[in-house]
């Protein structure tokens, strides 16, 4: 047991600070913003491994999180709710490797879908992310873990600074630079419109849409619809082009969106890496772990890959 300093408190380091809380470290974390003003808080957030390679790795992280998800859906101030809905693929040979992490999968009527498509049906974790990021900051401050708000530049800084006995990274997009050894890291960035829910419960995914990334994700009080997937792409701004044509593609999809009023709107950068980068740093005075990279599915790998991040720090 010891001091460990998380950097980050998106959805990755507030669950490695959760982790390693619960295994009895003394915990701060350092952020320059709440989970809710980063990344994680413009998900949408269904559980499915998208953006990352489908390794054993990966998929077992996947499987030991929906597992977690699952769990925390008992629990209505979680946010955490179990929803069916279909994976869409246009294509002749679809990876539906994914679906071993899933307890119960099942083909989609082909009448219901596009023609020439196909497509998986499964119950997954739907995360409400402003309810569960907040619920996961209070779980951990009761646990104990401290915060600090500040920028930091370096790895080294923090560690003269806090002087914890160990340090991890997770700060997203960002960890590279901090970490100064990684020019492996990528944005992928994601445009969403957020409408009025007229009832829908069911969400869709159709990756191949020849028009662009395709999602349709009912949450209580909204549907995020998306999407966009520009890998290399720092622009945060919304496009307004962008959206009309999100809304072109996801009323063609589910036309009892059509004149849904239009609640908020986001972009996020991704965090992109070809793998997930989760190890010791060599090279510095005390132990270093990262933890980054998760693409398009920190929400779906998160209790996984801080299960793992606790285990190295062991
Ligand atoms: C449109 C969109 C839809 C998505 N949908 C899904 C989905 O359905 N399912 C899913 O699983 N995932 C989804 N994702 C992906 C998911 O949001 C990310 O994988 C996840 O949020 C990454 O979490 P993170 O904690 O690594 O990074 P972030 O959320 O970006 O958090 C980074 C943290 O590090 C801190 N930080 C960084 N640099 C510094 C620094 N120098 N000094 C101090 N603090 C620093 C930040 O302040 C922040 O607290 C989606 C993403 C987008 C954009």
């Amino acid at each position: 047991m010891g001091n460990v300093t998380v950097v980050g408190a998106g959805v990755i380091g507030l669950s490695i600070a959760h982790e390693l809380a619960t295994a009895g470290h003394t915990v701060r974390v350092v952020a320059d913003r709440e989970a809710a003003a980063s990344v994680s808080g413009v998900a949408a957030a269904i559980w499915f491994p998208h953006d990352v390679d489908h390794s054993d790795r990966v998929l077992d992280s996947a499987a030991v999180t929906y597992r977690r998800l699952e769990e925390l859906a008992e629990d209505p101030r979680t946010g955490v709710h179990m929803r069916p809905g279909t994976v869409l693929s246009r294509r002749p040979d679809p990876d539906t490797s994914w679906t071993r992490a899933v307890p119960r999968t099942g083909p989609a009527d082909p009448a219901a879908l596009p023609a020439g498509s196909t497509g998986v049906r499964c119950t997954v974790p739907l995360v409400e992310t402003g309810a569960y990021l907040a619920w996961l900051r209070e779980t951990v401050t009761a646990l104990g873990v401290r915060f600090r708000t500040a920028e930091v530049g370096s790895v080294d800084e923090v560690l003269r600074a806090d002087e914890p006995d160990a340090l991890v990274v997770a700060a997203g997009l960002r960890s590279a630079a901090l970490l100064g050894d990684d020019d492996e890291v990528f944005p992928i960035r994601g445009q969403v419109v957020r409408l009025a829910n007229p009832g829908l419960t069911e969400w869709l995914t159709d990756d191949d849409h020849p028009e662009g990334l395709t999602y349709v994700v009912p949450r209580r009080d909204d549907v995020v619809c998306g999407g966009t997937g520009d890998t290399g792409s720092w622009d945060e701004q919304v496009s307004p082009e962008t959206e009309a044509a999100i809304l072109r593609r996801v009323i063609a999809m589910v036309p009892e969106l059509a004149g849904q009023p239009v609640l908020s709107r986001a972009v996020g950068l991704r965090p992109g890496r070809p793998t997930i980068r989760l190890e010791a740093v060599p090279g510095h005075d005390r132990p270093v772990f990262a933890c980054y990279g998760h693409g398009g599915a920190g929400f779906t790998l998160s209790w996984g890959d801080a299960a793992r991040t606790a285990a190295l720090l062991a």
